[in-house]
């Protein structure tokens, strides 16, 4: 087929919306030429929005490197928004008929669908000595997960060679858990179809929960521990070894590693819902997950400058809240310039608690609230404050951030005691018209086990603690309960909303279907009541799910993983793992060994110490040289190796040889003076 000459190219650049989509018929011979190539449908956006005064954020659209098919859905998008600021004599709606009414008919191409990505923060280092409590704890959430026979098999056939038959496999099993005489049991002479083995590797998880029965000839002490075994960003999934299904692929719309900055996080998720926002249309972004898993600092950074004792503002990291106040200013007064639009912003900040929001920005005082349609009550209109610059917005941030409700628990020093929600209200002017949109930046309270972050404690030992300690705790444990009731509505708000949806779906595919009626429990607490306004309906909603991955919090991990996996519309194909995946997954963990090695070897340094021995003849001080500086990484390293020989169902034999040609040696109490 014949290319586009030149020519058309300069006219794509330099023509109007009409000319640019006309070119396309111009000629039969590049017609499809043109509207096969990503280029034309960016050149066919920009004009449109440009066109119908939309705003379209295209570094943030191209940062995704979009194919065809995201040219056209955001095309066919900015076409859904095209009367929000510019009702052409054609595209007028009926006299009449205002924006809200041209809204809510495009609003009907726009489904609930809520974005969710998984963001993990950053090992920590446990300080102090390990309680009892946590002690239990960790033994709970490390027991050993068995691995269903599907998922061994490939796994095996990894460690000792592809070409290696089912039963030679099997055979590998029965040696690594039962030793050697094993290989003159009765499954010598098992014979597995490989037919059979691809089928349940294709079943649902359901079937996978009888596999795992199945497998328990495996010894469940010797199967890997529950816990994150591959964070895989470009795939978008995290791959875990989950109790009651062994190994699971969980699937989300973005995925964040542990070394994610926030500003990659903030490109790829939130940013979209900053378009629609200025575009006329309401928002929320959503950060949920365990407590000290990283929800305010994903949301509105690390105000450590406001420590005394940290010094500079240099130490100021940005959250999404800050980017995006950043991003809207921005975004506001070039449309001014451009199209000539007139603005207003305003700002909330507000914090929900139990069954009051509070206005942080007036000292944390009640908010008064007022009944709208559906008796829903709502702010009442006076917590917002005019803003037109950065500073006075960052003033905002930073006089709310020092009312917060924080306390010192054993899992975050800082942990945020409530839902908080910081609200940037817009009201555009164009021709006379007025185009209103909300956006809820919302830091959920931490989901959390009342036995982990041990607020419950001293509540339970009335009369062995101070009154005063006594009260305290009972506060945080209130605190607690009235954030997991936030948390429980609002599930149970985006479950009706989903099936709402559904139920849309299967009406508009068949019109015999009968559609049930979906209640939508925004009533059932003050934070669904504020937020109903921007989830569901044509509001675009993205959820942050943020989480450790650290062995120790593997269930409360995997409860948040699993919470995003409801919440997301993408559907989990990829429940059970099929064979290339276990395969990654070993590649995966491969890489982060050596990425954990080359971090050794960069911060690794030695030092000389002078330690105390203590000896039969008494203390002895000697001078001795050690490692240091990557005690971390040496951590994290042992734990990705084990995970790895766990996987592989290594470890029995090989350790029975090692551990019999190393002698025993009594060691030798050392205190570190130095
Ligand atoms: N991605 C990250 N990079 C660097 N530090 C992080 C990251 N995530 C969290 N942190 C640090 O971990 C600590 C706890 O994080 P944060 O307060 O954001 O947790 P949280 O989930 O909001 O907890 P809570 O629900 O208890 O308020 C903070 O000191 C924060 O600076």
């Amino acid at each position: 087929m014949e290319s586009p000459p030149e020519w058309i190219h300069s006219v794509l650049k330099h023509g109007d919306l009409k000319t640019c989509l006309n070119l396309a018929t111009v000629s039969k011979m590049y017609h499809q030429e043109l509207t096969t190539s990503c280029s034309w449908w960016k050149v066919a956006c920009v004009k449109f929005a440009e066109e119908k005064k939309l705003y379209l954020d295209l570094d943030h659209f191209e940062s995704g490197s979009p194919s065809l098919d995201d040219w056209k859905d955001l095309f066919a998008e900015l076409r859904s928004m095209r009367f929000q600021f510019c009702p052409s004599e054609k595209d007028a709606p009926a006299q009449g008929r205002d924006a809200s009414c041209c809204e809510e008919e495009d609003s009907r191409n726009r489904t609930f669908s809520i974005a969710v990505s998984v963001r993990f923060r950053p090992p920590v280092r446990v300080r102090g000595p390990v309680v009892e409590g946590d002690k239990e704890q960790s033994d709970a959430s490390q027991r050993k997960v068995v691995i269903p026979l599907h998922q061994r098999l490939p796994l095996i056939k990894a460690k000792y060679g592809m070409n290696l038959s089912n039963s030679e496999a099997m055979k590998k099993i029965m040696m690594i858990q039962h030793g050697k005489d094993a290989v003159a049991d009765p499954w010598s002479s098992a014979f597995i179809q490989e037919d059979d083995v691809t089928q349940k590797e294709n079943r649902t998880q359901q079937s996978e929960k009888t596999l795992a029965t199945t497998a328990t000839a495996v010894n469940p002490d010797q199967g890997p521990t529950a816990g994150i075994v591959a964070v895989k960003e470009k795939e978008a999934t995290v791959l875990g070894v989950v109790p009651g299904s062994g190994l699971r692929d969980f699937k989300f719309d973005r995925v964040f590693d542990s070394g994610s900055s926030q500003d990659a996080v903030h490109l790829n998720s939130s940013r979209r819902v900053v378009m629609d926002f200025i575009n006329g249309f309401n928002g929320t972004v959503m950060v949920y997950g365990q407590t000290g898993s990283g929800k305010t600092y994903t949301m509105f950074g690390n105000q450590k400058f406001e420590e005394t004792f940290e010094g500079s503002d240099e130490d100021a990291v940005e959250g999404i809240a800050q980017k995006t106040a950043k991003e809207v200013l921005k975004a506001l007064g070039d449309r001014e310039d451009c199209h000539g639009i007139g603005w207003r912003l305003g700002v909330t900040y507000v914090e929900v608690y139990g069954q009051e929001v509070y206005d942080l920005l007036k000292g944390g005082e009640i908010v008064g609230q007022s009944r709208v349609a559906g008796q829903r009550y709502v702010l009442d209109g006076q917590t917002e404050w005019p803003v037109s610059t950065w500073p006075e917005i960052s003033d905002y941030l930073k006089e709310g951030d020092a009312q917060k409700r924080k306390a010192c628990t054993a899992m975050n020093e800082r942990s945020s005691r409530a839902h908080t929600v910081f609200i940037l209200s817009l009201t555009q002017t164009v021709d006379g018209r007025k185009v209103q949109s909300k956006l809820m930046l919302v830091d959920l309270g931490g989901s959390e086990k009342l036995t982990k972050s041990k607020v419950h404690e001293s509540v339970r030992s009335a009369g062995t603690v101070s009154w005063s300690h006594y009260y305290e705790q009972r506060k945080h444990l209130t605190e607690a309960l009235y954030i997991n009731a936030g948390l429980y509505a609002l599930k149970a708000c985006i479950e009706a909303l989903h099936e709402k949806q559904k139920q849309d779906r299967m009406a508009s595919e068949d019109p015999s279907f009968k559609r049930r009626h979906i209640y939508v429990p925004y009533q059932d607490s003050k934070l669904t009541m504020l937020l109903s306004s921007s989830l569901g309906g044509s509001a675009r909603t993205v959820m942050i799910v943020t989480a450790s991955k650290d062995p120790s919090h593997a269930t409360e991990t995997f409860q948040s993983l699993r919470f995003g996996e409801q919440c997301s519309s993408v559907e989990n194909t990829a429940l059970c793992m099929s064979r290339g995946s276990v395969i990654d997954a070993i590649n995966e963990l491969g890489v982060r060994i050596k990425e954990c090695e080359a971090l050794i070897e960069k911060h690794e340094r030695w030092e000389t110490k002078r330690i105390v021995r203590k000896d039969l003849d008494g203390d002895e001080i000697v001078t001795v040289t050690v490692p240091v500086g990557a005690e971390m990484y040496r951590e994290e390293l042992e734990r990705l190796l084990k995970r790895k020989d766990a996987l592989l169902g290594v470890g029995a034999e090989e350790e029975e040889e090692a551990t019999a040609e190393v002698p025993q040696v009594k060691a030798v109490p050392c205190v570190a003076v130095a």
